[in-house]
């Protein structure tokens, strides 16, 4: 595997629009998207920009809020009501090959690539093989490479 950019931290929460809030006020956020929902992951995503070196490159912040029926994040809000970190996002270049290697590692990969909120292709590998962090990996962008 290579290392590729970190697309995105995750960070779940009961309130989206709170959130907001928090990171405008207390972290000073100057870029942070129209809240919009992905019902087929069950989750409303709000993406928060971070600046990178000269303001470019950053990374984002994607708050997430379970829509009624999601089980995954809602079962992470039980245990963390005040919501949390939640996910780390890389990006790789090829979504199939990645899948491959980390299946190849004895990693367990959590379903097929589907479409995720940048609207490439993700898949989630499994946060006990992961040394406890629930890890997204992220087709890049084309263009983007
Ligand atoms: C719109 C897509 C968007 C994008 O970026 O494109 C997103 O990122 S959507 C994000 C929400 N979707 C997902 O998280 C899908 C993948 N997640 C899952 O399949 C589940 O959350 C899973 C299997 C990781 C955990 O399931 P559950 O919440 O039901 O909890 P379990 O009791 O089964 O947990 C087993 C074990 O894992 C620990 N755990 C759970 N969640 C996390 C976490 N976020 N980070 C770290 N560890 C986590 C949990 O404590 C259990 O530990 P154990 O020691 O075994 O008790
Ligand atoms: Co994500």
């Amino acid at each position: 595997m290579k290392l590729g950019r970190l697309n995105h931290i995750g960070v779940a929460t009961p309130s989206i629009a709170d959130s907001i809030v928090f990171y405008r006020d207390v972290m000073g956020a100057t870029t942070i998207c129209e809240p919009f929902d992905m019902p087929d992951q069950g989750v409303k995503v709000c993406f928060v920009d971070t600046p990178g070196d000269g303001g470019t490159n950053g990374t984002q912040i994607e708050l997430i809020e379970p829509l009624p029926g999601n089980a995954s994040i809602a079962g992470f809000l039980e245990r963390n009501p005040q919501g949390g970190q939640h996910h780390m996002c890389y990006e790789v270049p090829d979504i199939h090959a990645a899948k491959a290697e980390f299946e190849a590692m004895g990693k367990r990969v959590l379903g097929e690539p589907r479409i995720g909120a940048h609207g490439t292709p993700i898949f989630f590998v499994h946060p006990r093989d992961m040394g406890g962090v629930l890890t997204e990996i992220m087709e890049t962008p084309k263009g983007d490479h």
